[in-house]
């Protein structure tokens, strides 16, 4: 595995023994010796069986949560809102793994830039996320925000349906009560409207996000929405695609009177990183800036069409702040503190004891007992669990979006 400063961990360690055999100055033989920690970190972060751990302590312990909140069911019938209560803290153990590998493994830097007159709100009121669609870890930042300020068990999101068959999360999704989209109208303005009805009396504070743009950006994608805005005699949008009103629309009539404000939030990366969740799994540090403005609900208008103008105007003002960004490097406003919590370290690492344990204990015993036949079931199940986590990793990646917005939509 390569050293970032240029050679394998063997060779700085070689690299520090022969400087300290040489009688080089003390001052850069402890620069060498940090060199060689921070590159023993990072080694070990790097390594294939480091990933493979990671995977299987998120899958292992979120198939057990999903069987957990599959046994809440007879508790939904006799008191709901304990039953709702019960499955934020179990969703908490799932996401809050997600991150904990975003925040600690990786030491992402998620930096706040908002009014600090608002700050206090965050958390302590329902609201309605709109989101720009750019990176394939935006959700993991959004994750992170949530738990910084208390929601994460009970976030909530408009999200397709493709990823309710995703095991572990998007199972978890089902319990959690997150509205799902085909992206095809004609029948998502029945099912989100009911889904969204049913938040009404949620009993713990959550945010809920919608990503307008409705697709990850791509340049092609990006070509046609613009041909679409154009038709439309709207503006062009350098930086994003054109949002789709109708979700938006929709939950804005359903949330009002339950969300109290829009929290318009424009996420970027420093220094043009383009973050995966390879990377993260790598231990590769981002650095995420995200900007959020709150716009009290009752400011936004009751009419389709009118709501529609008044989405559409804001996507051209979050385009004036990553252009602003992308010439500057910050947000307008000030920076807020909300630093990255304890707790996603500590449940991680309770789940990683909790199911390592066992694993450890069935190889002994698979390696004592010495059977052919079970060292090769073993191994094809391991294969198979490998496979599974490779797919899921791929559901983040922009490289395999699906086709939505590559035409223009037929029912335009
Ligand atoms: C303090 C900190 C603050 C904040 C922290 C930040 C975040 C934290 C918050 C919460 C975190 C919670 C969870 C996160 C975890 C995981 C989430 C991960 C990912 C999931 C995301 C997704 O799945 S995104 C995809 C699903 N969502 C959406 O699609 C939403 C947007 N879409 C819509 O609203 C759509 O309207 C729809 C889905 C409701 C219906 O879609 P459909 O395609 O049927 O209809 P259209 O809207 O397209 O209708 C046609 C109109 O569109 C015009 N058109 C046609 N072609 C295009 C085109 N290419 N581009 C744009 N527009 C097009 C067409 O002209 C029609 O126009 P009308 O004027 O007639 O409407
Ligand atoms: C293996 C270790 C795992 C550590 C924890 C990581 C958890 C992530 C695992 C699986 C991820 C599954 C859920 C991913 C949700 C985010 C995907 C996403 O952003 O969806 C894209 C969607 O908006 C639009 O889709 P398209 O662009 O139209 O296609």
């Amino acid at each position: 595995m390569l050293h970032p400063l240029g050679g394998s961990c063997q060779a700085v360690t070689r690299e520090c023994r022969l400087r300290e055999e040489s009688g080089e100055p003390s001052a850069e033989i402890e620069r060498s010796q940090k060199r060689r920690e921070m590159g023993l970190g990072e080694c070990l972060k790097s390594k294939v069986l480091c990933h493979v751990l990671i995977g299987y302590v998120f899958l292992a312990s979120g198939l057990l949560v999903n069987l957990l909140q599959l046994c809440t069911l007879p508790v939904w019938w006799l008191n709901k809102s304990l039953a709702r209560r019960i499955n934020c803290r179990l969703g908490y153990c799932i996401s809050s793994q997600s991150v904990a590998i975003l925040d600690w493994w990786s030491g992402t830097e998620c930096t706040l830039y908002t009014d600090p007159k608002m700050h206090p709100l965050y958390g302590n009121e329902n609201s309605i996320v709109v989101l720009n669609h750019q990176f394939e870890i935006d959700f993991m930042c959004g994750w992170s925000f949530c738990d910084r300020f208390g929601v994460l068990g009970s976030a909530k999101v408009l999200v397709k349906k493709e990823l309710a068959y995703v095991p572990v999360i998007g199972w978890m999704w089902y319990f959690l009560e997150i509205v799902f989209c085909k992206r095809k109208w004609e029948e998502d303005r029945i099912t989100v409207s009911q889904s969204l009805q049913k938040l009404r009396d949620y009993p713990e504070n959550f945010w809920f996000l919608v990503f307008c743009e409705g697709t990850r950006f791509t340049a092609k994608k990006h070509q046609i929405s613009m041909e679409v805005a154009e038709k439309k005699g709207l503006p062009k949008l350098k930086h994003h695609l054109l949002p789709r009103t109708k979700g938006f629309w929709v939950t804005i009539q359903n949330l009002r009177g339950t969300a109290a404000a829009v929290y318009d939030s424009t996420l970027n990366f420093r220094n043009n990183e383009s973050p995966s969740l390879s990377g993260i799994l790598s231990g590769k540090k981002y650095h995420a800036d995200l900007y959020v403005r709150r716009i009290p609900l009752e400011s936004i208008p009751e009419g389709e069409a009118e709501c529609a103008a008044w989405l559409h105007k804001l996507y051209q003002e979050k385009d004036g702040f990553q252009e602003q960004y992308i010439q500057t490097g910050r947000y307008p406003g000030p920076i807020v503190s909300a630093p990255r919590r304890l707790g996603p370290l500590i449940n991680w690492l309770c789940w990683s004891a909790l199911v390592l344990f066992p694993l450890g204990a069935f190889l002994v015993s698979l390696l004592s007992s010495g059977s052919t036949l079970t060292i090769l079931a073993s191994l094809a199940f391991c294969y198979g669990a490998s496979l599974l986590i490779r797919w899921m990793i791929g559901q983040t990646e922009i490289s395999r979006s699906s086709g939505y917005g590559n035409k223009v939509n037929s029912s335009s």
